[in-house]
């Protein structure tokens, strides 16, 4: 076949078949253009046997009206011109004619390195097309189809081409090119079904019929493209199932998808979004997915794109349980402002592990089938499943003991308060005095119990409002899943963030976050780590008061203006300093704290550029020795990973991070790195910094750094960029370093309310 990459064959016959639908021409089968190893398959019918004109008037489309037969273990071999990422769809159709009845064939298909299918048993005058998603590195790539005695093997189309680097899937946890993925459900959730004619790869889209609740949902708006290519069609987008809507939130219920799948099993989970729901897509509104009834995302649209129709996806890797069902579920959130969920695309992928070790089972040129192969196939599975057993069984060994032996013993809640939830406050039960709300940056006590908490300032409401100049819209510099934060000046010249939850919004797990995030503000100050100033419990309000960040968030500037590469490790290193304060700092009393929500947007940046940590909401006491500690550690990675491609990834939890271990890996990574700091980077400060990312990226949290080596790691990449710039003055570096100082100027005179001091 000459096609390169591209082979859409129909077997079993030597006449090309027309795709109605799509255009493509199925090429058949002309003997001489077959390998060798391949023709020892049998055309069925025989040639000749049915007319052409037969053909055309039988319903059965001309593509299933013949298949190749294989008698015994046979190949099919393509000569592959460009190595990558390849589609592999293989078509069935069981059909019977004098010579026999193709449904009672059982049989195996294989490809080097990977079972796809296995005891295959395609039913009676039925359509099955099976798909993977492959990489494909060698030139001679071969499907094999081994025959289980007595039938023979069959196939009647093949489709093989490559794909677009965009359908690489980007997770963290798998290799791709270690694994295949076999398609097992792919939803048009909530439209209609889209066949091959509207799908760029030739894909069908199914109707979600069955989901437990919400409604369908349709918008033909145009979808755009966002900054990177869309991996569905346009009308997968367009449709939507939404949660019903209801004013009596808790009336609210999750949408419920539940799939038939192989019992313990791994599955590719792939979930396309699309905010085309008629609302505008808001900062920190967010629902959540879950699998098997576990909460395992909550999904921000905001953080991916702030405008509508522009869609994302969300890769997971779940494993099946002894169920044989899976259920994927969306529904609203407790703490989000706007309650809603929605989803445009489902797509439900078995992955295929790679046989190992060794290679795959030799094949036989023109060998009879007999039971051998049979026998050897299934040796190599009941094989490979009691290796697989055993590494279990002793990983899960090992995790116990580790567990038991080293295990920090959870403090109880209660035992762990040091601060009393805010409702029990609530009523004007407080004692504190509001006198010197001005000199929190100073140290604090560092007990922990209850006795020794130092007095938070409280702040009267009426100076609030002032401060904020009546809550003013124009104010408003950000929400969160607490409230709406503003600028405030206090009296005493002190600029704040007024940080005032919406009445009623507050929910029993909003306060113990708040509770958590006071507990450790309380205890642990720091000059990188964003300081509570005061609270006010008035008139049923909840305002927490903070020092005012200047410069907003971190996320923020890599978007909108450009950071020099110095600044940016500067900032690098004063948010690792933070965080491993949070993590060593307290630790001379036995105690480290995590952060658990390290993202550059909740990294603030003072009017020196000078990044502080924020948002201790989900943080918490933890042993010297917590694993949680190393999941900050690879949240940071994430972080680093944006700060040099100078953008926030689409999905901080697996894209940024899959990318800096790939371009670390193959020593690509001056590929990645934000065009605008391309010329003034050094080659050995990138080098350092690369590294640094690819440890704190390491998939075992073991083998991940603690955050005093990454400081330390930081330190040296900024003196080796230091350094660079002593010894060539003259560079680029200087220059481009002064003008990204004036963008951020620029930036932030223009984020400052015109009346922000005028009349305070
Ligand atoms: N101390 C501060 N100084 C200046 N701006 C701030 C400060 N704190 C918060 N902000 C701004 O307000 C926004 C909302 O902050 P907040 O901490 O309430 O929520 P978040 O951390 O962004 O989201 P979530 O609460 O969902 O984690 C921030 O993104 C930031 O722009």
């Amino acid at each position: 076949f000459t096609v390169p990459d591209k082979f859409f064959i129909n077997c079993g016959s030597d006449t090309d078949v027309t795709d109605n639908n799509t255009g493509r021409i199925f090429i058949g089968e002309r003997e001489t253009e077959m390998e060798a190893s391949s023709s020892v398959g049998f055309i069925f019918p025989k040639h000749g046997s049915t007319s052409e004109k037969e053909r055309n008037h039988s319903p059965t489309p001309p593509l299933y009206q013949t298949a190749r037969l294989f008698h015994a273990e046979s190949e099919y071999k393509f000569r592959i011109e460009k190595h990558g990422y390849h589609l592999l769809r293989l078509h069935f159709f069981a059909f019977s004619s004098s010579e026999g009845n193709l449904s009672s064939s059982l049989f195996n298909v294989s490809v080097p390195g990977f079972f796809l299918l296995n005891n295959f048993n395609p039913q009676y005058n039925k359509t099955l097309i099976e798909e993977f998603f492959l990489s494909i590195n060698t030139n001679n790539f071969r499907i094999t189809f081994s025959p289980i005695h007595p039938n023979p093997a069959f196939l009647n189309a093949i489709e093989l081409f490559l794909l677009p680097n965009t359908f690489i899937p980007k997770g963290r946890f798998y290799d791709h090119n270690s694994m295949v993925f076999h398609t097992s459900y792919r939803l048009n959730v909530g439209g209609s079904d889209v066949n091959t004619v509207n799908d760029s790869l030739w894909r069908n889209w199914q109707i979600d019929d069955h989901p437990s609740a919400g409604h369908k949902f349709q918008n033909t708006s145009p979808i755009h493209e966002g900054n990177y290519a869309t991996l569905a069609p346009n009308l997968v987008y367009q449709s939507a199932r939404v949660m019903n809507s209801s004013k009596n939130h808790s009336k609210l219920s999750n949408i419920t998808w539940q799939l038939d799948v192989k019992k313990n099993a791994k599955y590719l989970v792939q979930l396309d979004f699309c905010h085309i729901i008629g609302t505008p897509v808001l900062k920190n509104s967010h629902f959540n997915l879950y699998f098997d009834n576990n909460l395992s995302h909550r999904i921000t649209p905001y953080d991916h794109f702030n405008q509508t129709c522009v869609p994302f996806r969300l890769e997971s890797v779940v494993d099946s349980d002894d169920s044989g069902v899976f259920k994927i579920s969306i529904g609203p959130a407790q703490n989000s402002p706007h309650k809603y969920a929605y989803l445009n695309g489902l797509e439900l992928m078995e992955i295929v592990e790679k046989t190992s070790p060794g290679p795959m089972p030799e094949v036989k040129q023109n060998r009879p089938s007999h039971s051998h192969s049979h026998w050897y196939w299934r040796l190599l599975v009941h094989l490979k499943l009691l290796a697989i057993l055993g590494a279990v069984a002793l990983v899960s060994f090992i995790a116990v003991v580790f567990f038991v032996c080293l295990k920090p013993k959870k403090p109880k809640h209660d035992q762990s308060v040091d601060w009393l939830p805010m409702e029990k406050k609530r009523g004007g039960g407080s004692s504190h005095s509001h006198s010197r709300y001005g000199s929190s940056h100073g140290s604090s006590s560092s007990s922990s119990s209850r006795s020794h908490v130092p007095n938070l300032n409280k702040i009267p409401f009426d100076e609030l409002q002032v401060a904020t100049n009546n809550f003013d819209q124009n104010w408003v510099i950000g929400m969160g899943c607490f409230g709406i934060v503003y600028k405030g000046l206090l009296n005493n010249g002190l600029r704040v963030a007024v940080k005032r939850s919406e009445p009623g919004l507050l929910q029993q797990q909003d306060l113990l976050d708040l509770e958590a995030e006071i507990n450790i503000l309380l205890r642990i100050r720091h000059r990188h780590l964003v300081s509570l100033i005061g609270y006010c419990d008035e008139k049923s309000e909840m305002i927490l008061v903070y020092e005012y960040m200047e410069k907003g968030t971190l996320r923020d500037h890599l978007y909108s203006s450009k950071l020099c590469w110095i600044q940016r490790l500067e900032i690098c290193i004063g948010a690792a300093r933070g965080l491993n304060y949070l993590h060593k700092g307290s630790s001379c009393r036995g105690i480290s704290n995590v952060h658990s929500h390290v993202k550059c947007s909740n990294i603030l940046l003072d009017e020196n550029n000078v990044a502080k940590f924020s948002d201790f909401g989900l943080s918490r006491k933890v042993g010297p020795f917590d694993e949680n500690m190393k999941c900050d550690v690879y949240s940071f990675g994430v972080v680093l990973v944006e700060v040099v491609c100078g953008r926030v990834a689409m999905d901080a939890n697996y894209l940024a991070a899959e990318w800096g271990s790939i371009c670390k890996k193959k020593g690509r990574l001056e590929e990645i790195v934000d065009p605008c700091i391309k010329c003034e980077i050094d080659g050995e400060s990138l080098r350092k910094f690369g590294e640094t990312v690819e440890k704190c990226l390491r998939k075992k949290p073991f083998d991940r750094p603690c955050m005093g080596d990454v400081l330390w790691d930081l330190e040296y990449a900024l003196q080796l960029q230091r350094g660079a710039i002593q010894s060539n003055p003259h560079s680029n570096t200087i220059a481009s370093a002064k003008t990204q100082e004036l963008a951020i100027l620029k930036h932030d005179q223009l984020n400052t309310p015109v009346n922000y001091y005028s009349g305070l």
